[in-house]
């Protein structure tokens, strides 16, 4: 493993576009579960094809296989890796970890190459945890939605990560490996296989409908994998930061993530996690919301998947009011992209291309791209300020039938993809 061709680590800002970070982040608030470690949640993608969340893969895969292709090519092991681990990972506070190799236990020899994609922001999200090589340079990575850092897994690159102090982490994690046996694709091929002959065929706009079949929506883990347990993830209970004050502590995952977003379930007493399962209504500041969903996690998703919408908004005026500024800053507006004029805030988020294309429009620009992000940045916040006293169940009701339009778009496409994910044994997406 000594005879690899780059050094040996990596720093690459901006490979993710923003509308990708948060399409993430989405992902991991819907789906995750309590994770390995104290303080840490995690969706890992074989967790996502187990509560019928396949589809939710999909936005996951390109940005795998990018990041792959970046390290076979770095480290001249071109077609040469497997994925060994791909997880959403989020750590809250308390949550830290010291020095140490990621390779470092006998049963983690088979990772020979690691990524971190940072997805929100050091400061703004979160407080500490930054991440520190013991030695050489960089020798601090400060996390920025969207940087990931690259490295060998062996004792080459020693690195910890400062505490968390307040807010939540998020990445996407990811080890590749040269040895075939530990590829996860292999493993999440044959789970995706025993669930395709119950749900290819029967997907359609109407699976999602409330009261329809529950194929296509997502389902619960065992409710103990959502327990906080104490005073273990402080930031996702219901306490008085969150928005709405709750007379009883949440203990549950789900709840108090839909708490922050000022969102309750309607169950009609004390919830037991026996709940968990049945249809249930939203409140949204104590006001009934006239939707009903499947179960909490359908709930849970339809929520997120509606600040996941606010923010692309958001992102989007950003975007403008960087780019009015750009043009108006280099006077030729050489490489001003249209935003903004799609019917939905959604339509050009898949693969971030959009985004994508616009951020390297700037890097092309010869402008200050950190004060223009900053500038984004402010603007953001303060619309976010506004945001939290404007709740439009209109609005809520379009950011449902937006999640219906993506959830089965995404499910179409796995059905689509899963022949020849069978017969090439790779978890590819090919658009
Ligand atoms: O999240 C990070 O920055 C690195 C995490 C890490 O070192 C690990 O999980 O092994
Ligand atoms: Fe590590």
């Amino acid at each position: 493993m000594d005879d690899f061709a780059g050094a040996r680590r990596l720093v690459l800002p901006q490979l993710l576009s923003p509308a990708e970070c948060k399409e993430l982040e989405f992902i991991h608030k819907s789906c995750g579960v309590v994770g390995y470690r104290p303080w840490v949640l995690s969706t890992t993608l074989c967790h996502l094809v187990a509560t019928n969340c396949a589809n939710l893969i999909l936005p996951i895969l390109p940005i795998r296989e990018k990041v792959k292709e970046i390290v076979e090519e770095h480290f001249g092991r071109e077609y040469e890796l497997f994925t060994e681990f791909t997880g959403l990972i989020s750590w809250t506070k308390g949550a830290k970890i010291g020095w140490h190799s990621d390779d470092n236990r006998p049963y983690l020899k088979q990772r020979h190459f690691s990524a971190v994609c940072y997805l929100n922001n050091y400061e703004e999200d979160f407080k500490g945890g930054l991440f520190h090589f013991e030695e050489g340079d960089p020798q601090t990575v400060v996390p920025s939605a969207g940087t990931v850092v690259i490295y060998t897994a062996d004792e080459k690159n020693m690195h910890c990560v400062d505490e968390i102090t307040d807010g939540e982490r998020c990445t996407l994690a990811l080890w590749f490996t040269l040895n075939k046996a530990h590829d996860e694709d292999e493993k999440l091929i044959q789970q995706l296989s025993a669930l395709s002959s119950n749900f290819c065929g029967v997907m359609s706009d109407q699976i999602l409908e409330q009261g329809g079949l529950t194929l296509g929506l997502p389902v619960s883990a065992s409710s103990i994998m959502y327990n906080l347990n104490g005073s273990v993830q402080q930031d996702e209970r219901s306490d008085e930061k969150s928005e709405v004050a709750e007379e009883r502590p949440v203990d549950d995952l789900r709840l108090g993530r839909m708490a922050r977003l000022g969102f309750t379930c309607s169950f009609s007493s004390n919830y037991s996690g026996d709940e968990q399962d049945r249809p249930v209504g939203i409140l949204y500041r104590h006001e009934e919301v006239p939707c009903t969903f499947s179960n909490m996690m359908h709930a849970l998703q339809v929520i997120q998947f509606h600040h996941f919408r606010r923010s692309i908004m958001k992102l989007k005026s950003s975007a403008d009011a960087e780019e009015t500024l750009a043009f108006s800053k280099i006077h030729d507006g050489t490489n001003r992209e249209s935003l903004g004029k799609e019917n939905s805030p959604l339509e050009n988020t898949h693969g971030g291309t959009q985004a994508r294309r616009t951020s390297e429009a700037h890097l092309d620009a010869d402008i200050d791209v950190r004060s223009k992000r900053r500038l984004a940045m402010k603007t953001g916040r303060e619309m976010q300020c506004v945001e939290t006293e404007i709740f439009e169940v209109r609005d809520f009701i379009e950011s449902w039938k937006e999640w219906k339009a993506y959830s089965s778009n995404l499910w179409d496409q796995v059905c689509n993809f899963l022949p020849t994910w069978k017969a090439t044994r790779l978890l590819v997406n090919h658009t």
